[in-house]
């Protein structure tokens, strides 16, 4: 394939970029009060409102041929059809077959993968309500009523920071909590004080080899056997969601107890899957239905709606005019709602692992910038720590905001000014404020004029800065599944054109190995060490610091 530099849309997009030199978004909206509407569009529930963007007519013109050049269409096509689109592993990419509602097959490798998909979602419904109705109960007869989910990655992001999101339609009967980290603190402190009796342990690992998630049911199931459970009633109390039954039965998991899933699914794709079962228990399996139901709706949009028209397509090409054109190195996401507060940490995950890649498809190293760094948090807390970097730093940073229309809380003098603070910051960043205002501003203060013209030119603030707005009602599971399908999409669209596998993560799986290899030797006190040097010394400080270790 051409290099991406080389196409002609890439190098018109880039004299259209240098054009804009001299420009600022405050003067395109005095000239053109129907700016907003033309830059805005709604699916699926969700509006974007994109025109406090450095964009025209003829800049995303050079956009969109841009995507038609690197085949986003066929890209799109071949991954919803289950071709083997992750090709350093292999793998077909289709965590769009679990919320396929369509009745339609989804075949890979020739084989159609909905049977499975179904009753595995049949499992998880029946589950659910024995669970919920009280029909599966602990060993001693008493009803489960907390949950523990334990996995990492996207066997954690996903259930935690959904469920968290949904927070006014959980489960009364059910308190669910969550163990990642393999930092013994954190399981002590979510198991002390659980009755073992009353729990249920759900182990999620696709791969069924990840070090903390072993380790933290290990420890989980000590708990168990100390606080008096007994090894015949463990089918009772843990089960696993996992695509490695073998390893998972090797483990002492019951097969019954094994929720399946398949290595079409990226981890961090994954919660559409049997890894979304927490979320089902937290939920009920009505609202967990309804999440992937929204997320269906967006991959018909995706897959349907022309490119022009395309809210994924959209938000990755617009990142990709920052960062490729501007130089953006990050992309800041500002949910203006509390319960929407892990969105960026999930974003996170999603959009680093899946493009945070320097090699291309026709292996070779890119000479172009890929992925940003994703960050942020709620609004408006962040208003008053790090927004200053946004508004007045030398760095390019676009945001997506994100507010809810309507909220389950009965404070609605609160809601107000949580919106009037959401769109007061894209307006600012747009905006900004000019040193002949803050020279106004400075008027009848008694400042000499030397401090006064320093303090101006203090005050004064760019503006010009690039944001999205995205807007919904309540939030509830269909429009956040509408919203997660949206950012998965736009991260296939922006990897398809960068050219790299969105789907594999080798970096990640160096780490984890060398992990191990250190690992052995900080059992074993007087094994030679030949790493580094700087390795050496910190595994002998940690030696002698726990010399039983
Ligand atoms: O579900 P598991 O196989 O335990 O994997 C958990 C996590 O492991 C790795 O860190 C991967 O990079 C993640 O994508 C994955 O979600």
């Amino acid at each position: 394939m051409t290099s991406l530099t080389q196409l002609p849309a890439w190098q018109q997009l880039q004299s259209l970029s240098r054009n804009l030199a001299g420009e600022h978004m405050r003067d395109w909206f005095n000239q053109d009060p129907g700016r907003a509407d033309r830059y805005s569009l709604e699916a699926c529930g969700i509006r974007l409102d994109y025109s406090k963007n450095l964009i025209n007519d003829q800049i995303l013109a050079g956009l969109f041929d841009l995507a038609n050049e690197r085949q986003v269409g066929n890209k799109r096509d071949a991954m919803f059809a289950g071709e083997i689109v992750n090709h350093t592993e292999g793998r077909a990419v289709l965590h769009t077959a679990l919320r396929n509602f369509s009745g339609k097959p989804v075949m890979v490798n020739g084989e159609d993968v909905m049977p499975e998909v179904l009753a595995t979602q049949d499992k998880i419904r029946n589950f659910v309500e024995r669970i919920h109705s009280g029909q599966h109960k602990g060993y001693t007869g008493k009803p489960i009523k907390q949950v523990v989910s334990i996995g990492i990655g996207g066997s954690f992001l996903g259930p935690k920071i959904m469920f968290e999101a949904l927070k006014p339609y959980w489960h009364q009967a059910i308190t669910l909590h969550f163990v990642a980290n393999v930092d013994g603190c954190h399981i002590q402190d979510v198991l002390s004080g659980l009755d073992h009796e009353e729990t249920l342990l759900v182990m999620s690992s696709k791969s069924f080899t990840t070090q903390e998630t072993l380790q933290n049911t290990l420890t989980a199931r000590d708990w168990f056997l100390k606080s008096g459970g007994g090894r015949q009633d463990i089918a009772r109390h843990f089960i696993c969601v996992s695509s490695n039954i073998q390893a998972a039965t090797e483990f002492g998991i019951d097969e019954e107890n094994i929720f399946p899933m398949w290595d079409w699914v990226g981890g961090r794709y994954s919660l559409w899957s049997a890894i979304g079962l927490p979320i089902a228990l937290g939920l009920g399996y009505k609202h967990y239905r309804e999440l992937l139901e929204g997320a269906y709706a967006m991959d018909r949009h995706f897959a349907e709606a022309p490119m022009q028209q395309n809210l994924p397509v959209l938000m990755a090409l617009l990142g990709i005019w920052y960062v490729n054109f501007f130089g953006a190195q990050s992309h800041v996401l500002l949910p203006y709602y509390h319960y929407l507060r892990g969105f960026p940490a999930y974003v996170q995950q999603l959009d680093m692992e899946s493009n945070g890649k320097s090699v291309a498809g026709n292996a070779e190293q890119v000479d172009y910038s890929t992925g940003p760094v994703i960050w942020g948090s709620e609004g408006t807390n962040g208003q008053h720590s790090f927004h200053q970097l946004i508004h007045q730093g030398q760095v390019l940073i676009p945001a997506d905001f994100m507010l809810p229309l309507n909220v389950h809380n009965q404070n609605e003098a609160h809601h107000a000014m949580l919106a009037s603070n959401c769109f007061g910051q894209s307006q600012a960043l747009m905006q900004g404020k000019s040193y002949d205002e803050a020279y106004a501003e400075l008027a009848g203060k008694g400042l000499s004029e030397d401090k006064r013209v320093s303090l101006a030119t203090h005050k004064t603030m760019p503006g010009n800065k690039p944001s999205n707005t995205l807007l919904f009602g309540q939030l509830d599971a269909r429009t956040l599944g509408a919203l997660v399908a949206l950012y998965e999409h736009k991260v296939f669209v922006q990897g398809a054109i960068w050219g790299v596998n969105s789907f594999d993560q080798w970096g990640v799986e160096l780490g984890k190995v060398l992990g191990n290899n250190i690992l052995a030797k900080l059992q074993k006190a007087d094994a030679d060490l030949d790493f580094d040097a700087s390795t050496n010394a910190l595994i002998s400080h940690f030696r002698q610091a726990n010399p039983g270790a």
